[in-house]
């Protein structure tokens, strides 16, 4: 009897290889277009019809699985696989289809053959083809999506405990590569779901979680994936988790040491607990005597900070009066994922970061009444040395003049009497909308968990259907993911999730 994880190994075995087989009679039929090309003289026109390589659209995928399995003894089993099928009716194709479907395949005795059907629409199909394959069996998950000349291979394994791992064929070079993944990947759970959303990203939908942490994409080729494969010389891949609605803009507030930004925010939290929560950076400086590690700060080595920082875990960070401060992804999400607004303290270069990242925020700059009072303030809070001080205040002028950067801040505030600058920071943060998305709402808060599995695809919604019967608890069997209005991913969230049921 074979083991499941030697089927498993067989299937990704035969399908890879009907990919590389395709790829290879791709680019034989390209090198014969180009030679007839080449060979002909005169003005360039069209091969004829009979150089034009036929379409790959029969089945390589069901032909390979007619050769038998590598079985020393008869074995087993039926295998689901989850696909994007095309199917063809009849030599004169007089019919055509595509959708998602599970086909089975059940692998007969050692020397039969495996055997495939795919029933679509009730009928089954002579011909099919599969873009997107998942494996699944009861402890493991493997999918494959293709994109261009690309094959991602996702793979869950039989440890619930690990993560999902992520490798890519090259169908040209017919190479493996594992590529450097950035971001927090979904938490480990049973199974998932998985389509190709575009060429840049891949939704997976896990299974068991409540639904509003179940929505994940894995981004390909989007510009921050191009960005920072550009500069780690690797291939970059990067999750991003989705939220559903688009949650409050986060508020980053920059300005002088001394000014008073830790005062206000401070007051802002002890009178709205529940609304706002504080991005807790890292930093390389040393606490001061009052600081708690992980309410004030994360303190940090140099050398940790780095090496997250190359892991592609900040949103931003600078060297700040010689030490190095940063922010986390996780720092700021954490705080949106509690449906809290998050409130940022950086310095002007971490701003000029954030603004220039994925993550839309408010940004607020504030300034001292003049440069005398903001020494005088750095003094009376005795918490730095006299070098310090000095290094603090010549940073300050650069800052102030920072301030004015065109398109940097969209507020400035004079923090001259404390209650005045206070109630002008609430007016400003009240400008802005707090309404909650309506239609979402009956899944933002949900506890429960849900099984939800990829049923169809549009350009802009995918149908979710339940596996469980969600109507026993009061939810629904269908829902429509709308991802018309998506904003931000990686190295944050992806925003603008719409989920509504479907009758
Ligand atoms: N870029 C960036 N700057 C930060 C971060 N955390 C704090 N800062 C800034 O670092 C500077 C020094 O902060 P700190 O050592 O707490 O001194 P203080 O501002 O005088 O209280 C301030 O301008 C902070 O706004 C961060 O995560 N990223
Ligand atoms: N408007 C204000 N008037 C007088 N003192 C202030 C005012 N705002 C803040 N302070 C004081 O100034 C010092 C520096 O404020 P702090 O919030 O630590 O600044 P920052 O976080 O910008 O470095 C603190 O001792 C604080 O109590």
């Amino acid at each position: 009897m074979l083991e499941k994880h030697e089927i498993k190994e067989w299937f990704r075995h035969t399908y890879i290889t009907c990919l590389e087989e395709q790829a290879q009679r791709r680019s034989e039929a390209k090198k014969k277009s180009y030679k007839a090309a080449a060979a002909s003289t005169s003005t360039p026109s069209p091969p004829p019809p009979h150089q034009i390589p036929p379409p790959i659209r029969s089945s390589p995928l069901l032909h390979r699985l007619r050769r038998p399995p590598p079985a020393s003894d008869p074995l087993l089993l039926g295998v689901s696989i989850l696909g994007r099928v095309s199917v063809s009716w009849g030599r004169r194709r007089s019919g055509h289809r595509e959708g998602i479907k599970k086909l089975r395949i059940a692998v007969g005795q050692r020397d039969a053959s495996a055997l495939t059907t795919a029933h679509f629409m009730g009928e089954e199909a002579p011909e099919f083809r599969v873009e997107s394959v998942a494996l699944e069996s009861k402890d493991c998950l493997q999918n494959a999506i293709d994109i261009g000349d690309k094959t991602y291979v996702i793979s869950r394994s039989d440890d619930p405990k690990s993560s999902i791992t992520i490798k890519i064929l090259d169908k040209l070079t017919r190479t493996w590569v594992v590529p450097t993944v950035l971001g927090a990947p979904p938490n480990p759970t049973s199974s998932h779901s998985v389509v190709l959303v575009n060429n840049e990203k891949i939704l997976i939908i896990e299974k068991g979680v409540p639904l509003k942490d179940s929505i994940w994409f894995l981004e390909v080729d989007t510009p921050f994936v191009k960005q920072q494969s550009k500069i780690k010389g690797t291939v970059v891949v990067a999750w991003s988790k989705g939220v559903i609605g688009e949650g409050q803009k986060p508020v980053v507030i920059s300005g002088p040491s001394g000014v008073g930004k830790g005062t206000l925010i401070a007051k802002l939290m002890k009178e709205y607990p529940s609304k706002f929560g504080f991005s807790v950076s890292h930093t390389t400086r040393a606490p001061r005597e009052k600081e708690i590690d992980g309410v004030h700060y994360h303190f940090t080595e140099r050398s940790k900070i780095e090496e997250e920082i190359s892991e592609g875990k900040f949103l931003e960070f600078a060297h700040v009066h010689g030490n190095v401060y940063g922010t986390s992804i996780e720092a700021v999400e954490s705080v949106t994922d509690e449906g809290k607004r998050c409130i940022l303290d950086i310095d002007v270069q971490g701003a000029r970061s954030v603004r220039a990242s994925s993550l839309e925020a408010i940004f607020i700059f504030v300034c001292p009444p003049s440069f005398e009072e903001l020494e005088k303030r750095l003094r009376a809070r005795g918490t730095e040395t006299e070098e310090q001080i000095q290094k603090r205040l010549r940073n300050a002028r650069a800052e102030l003049d920072q301030s004015n950067s065109p398109g940097l801040f969209d507020h400035l505030l004079v923090n001259d009497d404390l209650e005045a600058c206070y109630e002008n920071l609430k007016k400003l943060l009240s400008l802005y909308d707090d309404h909650e998305d309506s239609n979402d709402s009956f899944i933002k808060d949900g506890k429960e968990t849900a099984c939800y599995s990829i049923l169809s695809k549009t350009n802009s919604e995918i149908l979710l259907q339940s596996e469980t019967n969600e109507a026993e608890k009061g939810t629904t069997n269908l829902l429509s993911l709308d991802l018309s209005s998506l904003s931000g991913g990686a190295p944050g969230r992806t925003r603008g999730l719409k989920i509504s049921p479907v009758n």
